[in-house]
């Protein structure tokens, strides 16, 4: 278990820090620990510049950010990765960060967590966990970085070099920040193909619907824009926290030139001091070009019995699968809308007072996909996805979070995504199919959403 110690010291001298970091060593041996986690109070700088700029001095490619009002959490570099695959993936990666956060010591303030992304589907990729080398959070104004490292035998020097890696990026931020380049207007391509097939899979569903083999089918369409400079990924991550400011801002990536980013407005779950937190998210409207337009959208969103219903489904998926799992849901009787720069949405929040600790990796694994993205019933959605849809949807729609040594954390739901490889942009975007739905609004919906990477792409 991991176990704080206050320590407070000076961090400009060397000697001072071998001291104090080899008493925490001496305290993680005694306790048979494998990793050793130390906090630091730093500076106010933006998690954003500092995840840059450390990427950009140690070579790391791996990394982790996650914004969202109130709290920016980003990691860069591996100090224990666990790759897995299949449909124990979910179980697996909670084996790897049990055995890992407990065999870590964590020097006060640390605040270890280990991250994870999943794919879509278990048999693709990425599905994998990681304790970071360096860890910074932002909450209330305040910065707080966390050097994880393996004890060995020259743990002190490990840690004296990455906090001078630390101090090279801060440097750098100061004295050169990031440019940051205006939004490129990026032109969408023709899409005719890609209509075409989108409407005839709707219309495919929409016989299924009325056979009754499914209820709900959430089918995507994939885009891919090509930017012969290159696509910059600062500069995007830029654009949608500007563009996007109650959504969560996210991007993550293992290996140099491929990464997943986005703006999702959909957390899975979160677990924190003993509640667990469920959005139900589902139901869309474009935003108007006037207050009117708004609202008028705004009242048939919330007045149609379509969306609605489309929107109930995942309600009740969500209460009954957190009751399978021990817990009563507090549901609001109707839901709210949520507001983004092109779009809004039927949103519920639900609360659940865990009733006994369970670990947030076995909730997302019940959850995940849940009706918001797949379907329902589940396996027939899924069923049809897999002979319907013709490409591989990786990290899209699929869960991406951290946990906490107790098991707690939050993971939210990667769409309004795309996957940077290279020149190439690949991006997903999904709509909810019920009876009623009618193919060329669905597809206006899928336009709608697209337009979130790419007015962000830059
Ligand atoms: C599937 C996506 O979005 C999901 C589907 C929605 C809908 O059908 O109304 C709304 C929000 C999300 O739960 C996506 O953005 O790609």
């Amino acid at each position: 278990m991991p176990v704080s110690l206050p320590l407070t010291f000076d961090l400009s001298s060397e000697s001072e820090f071998y001291t104090q970091v080899s008493a925490g060593i001496q305290a993680a041996q005694q306790a048979n620990c494998q990793f050793l986690s130390l906090g630091i109070a730093l500076p106010t700088v933006d998690p954003l510049m500092l995840l840059a700029g450390l990427m950009h001095v140690s070579g790391e490619s791996e990394h982790f950010y996650l914004e969202q009002a109130g709290e920016i959490v980003a990691a860069c570099g591996a100090v224990a990765t666990s790759s897995v695959q299949g449909h124990q993936r979910f179980g697996e990666l909670q084996r790897f960060s049990e055995q890992t956060l407990s065999r870590l010591w964590a020097i006060a303030p640390a605040e270890p967590r280990l991250f994870c992304q999943f794919s879509f589907w278990d048999d693709t990729h990425p599905n994998w966990g990681v304790l970071p080398r360096w860890q910074v959070i932002q909450r209330l104004e305040q910065v707080w970085l966390t050097l994880n490292c393996a004890l060995e035998t020259n743990t002190p020097h490990r840690l004296w070099q990455d906090w001078q890696l630390v101090q090279r990026a801060l440097a750098q931020i100061l004295a050169e920040p990031p440019p940051c380049p205006p939004p490129l207007a990026i032109a969408l391509p023709p899409l005719t193909e890609q209509y075409g097939q989108f409407i005839r899979r709707v219309k495919h569903a929409l016989r299924l619907l009325e056979e009754g083999d499914i209820e709900k089918l959430v089918l995507a369409a994939a885009l891919t824009l090509e930017q012969p400079q290159g696509f910059s990924w600062l500069g995007t991550l830029q654009n949608l926290r500007q563009q996007y400011t109650n959504a969560y801002i996210f991007s993550v990536g293992q290996k140099r030139q491929q990464v997943f980013l986005g703006a999702s407005p959909e957390r899975l779950v979160k677990i924190a001091d003993g509640v667990l937190c469920a959005d139900a998210l589902a139901g869309s409207r474009p935003r108007g070009q006037t207050q009117q337009e708004d609202q008028s959208l705004r009242n048939g969103l919330y007045h149609s019995p379509k969306e609605r219903y489309e929107h109930q489904v995942i309600v009740e998926f969500l209460r009954q699968t957190l009751q399978r799992l021990g817990m009563t849901c507090e549901v609001p009787a109707k839901p709210r809308i949520l507001e983004l720069s092109h779009i809004q949405h039927l949103q519920t929040l639900i609360q659940a007072p865990l009733p006994e600790p369970i670990h947030i990796l076995q909730v997302v694994a019940a959850l995940h996909p849940t009706p918001a993205v797949a379907g329902y019933p589940a396996a027939r959605a899924q069923h049809w996805l897999r002979q319907l849809e013709p490409f591989n949807r990786n990290g899209y729609a699929a869960p991406l979070g951290w946990v906490t040594p107790t098991g707690e954390g939050e993971f939210i739901v990667g769409i309004r995504s795309a996957h940077l490889q290279g020149n190439y942009a690949h991006l997903l975007a999904g709509a909810g199919i019920v009876k009623g739905s009618h193919p060329e609004r669905e597809w206006q919906e899928i336009l709608w959403k697209f337009q979130t990477m790419i007015s962000a792409l830059a």
